[in-house]
């Protein structure tokens, strides 16, 4: 599956690990989410243009570097929210959008019901946020609405995915970087990501069904 990027990384292999174990409570697993985040934020921002500018040490004038790409961060409602602050971080500048969506539980189809999306998108570099693929509707779906409004240079960025997601989401946008922090076995018949960390929303706000 070359559409996707599985970053390898030791930290990352021990937050997910505090993340599929169901005893970690949902102040630790908040945490790791935006930690394992920052991560994948880390990595995926290598790709990022930069511009040269002029600065003055205390000492001398010298060249530094700016971020020549406007950066918009556009998590996916509710579960997304958790990776914002990790991407973020390191780029204080970027706008924030929102898409809010929500599987129904029969269908598994997404729902919409919220969308805030900056003017800017179509000159931005977009990162598509959630910590979950899972059958990749609600991410197909988020990419949809975003192109609408012009935007066209997007990365997709998840802890967990299923490879009936990445292959959903390739599909249907095979423009999109798609970056994991992991690749599982497969969808249950709850279209659950196996073995999977359960619903990561519920997990993040403690908000058990
Ligand atoms: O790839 P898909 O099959 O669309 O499934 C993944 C979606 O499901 C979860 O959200 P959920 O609907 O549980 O909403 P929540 O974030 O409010 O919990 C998850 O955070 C993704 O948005
Ligand atoms: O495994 C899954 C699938 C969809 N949404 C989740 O939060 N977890
Ligand atoms: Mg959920």
């Amino acid at each position: 599956m070359d559409m996707l990027t599985v970053v390898d990384h030791p930290l990352l292999k021990r937050d997910l690990t505090i993340l599929r174990d169901r005893t970690t409570a949902h102040g630790l697993f908040r945490k790791t989410v935006s930690d394992a985040a920052a991560i994948l934020a880390y990595e995926t921002l290598r790709s990022i243009p930069l511009a040269e500018v002029d600065i003055h040490t205390p000492l001398e004038p010298t060249t530094g570097y700016a971020i020549a790409q406007e950066v918009i961060v556009v998590p996916i409602m509710r579960a997304g929210l958790g990776m914002v602050d990790g991407f973020v971080r390191f780029v204080p500048e970027a706008r924030v959008g929102h898409l809010g969506m929500q599987r129904d539980e029969d269908t598994h189809q997404p729902v919409d019901y919220y969308a805030n999306i900056p003017d800017s998108v179509d000159r931005a570099e977009v990162f598509v946020v959630d910590p979950m693929l899972a059958t990749g509707g609600s991410a197909i779906s988020a990419i949809t609405r975003l192109k609408e409004e012009g935007a066209d240079r997007f990365t997709f960025a998840c802890l967990v995915a299923a490879p009936e997601g990445v292959q959903a989401l390739h599909e249907a946008h095979p423009n999109v970087q798609i970056v994991a922090a992991t690749l599982d076995r497969e969808l249950d018949e709850n279209a659950f990501i196996r073995p999977g960390l359960g619903d990561a929303g519920d997990r993040i706000f403690g908000t058990p069904a």
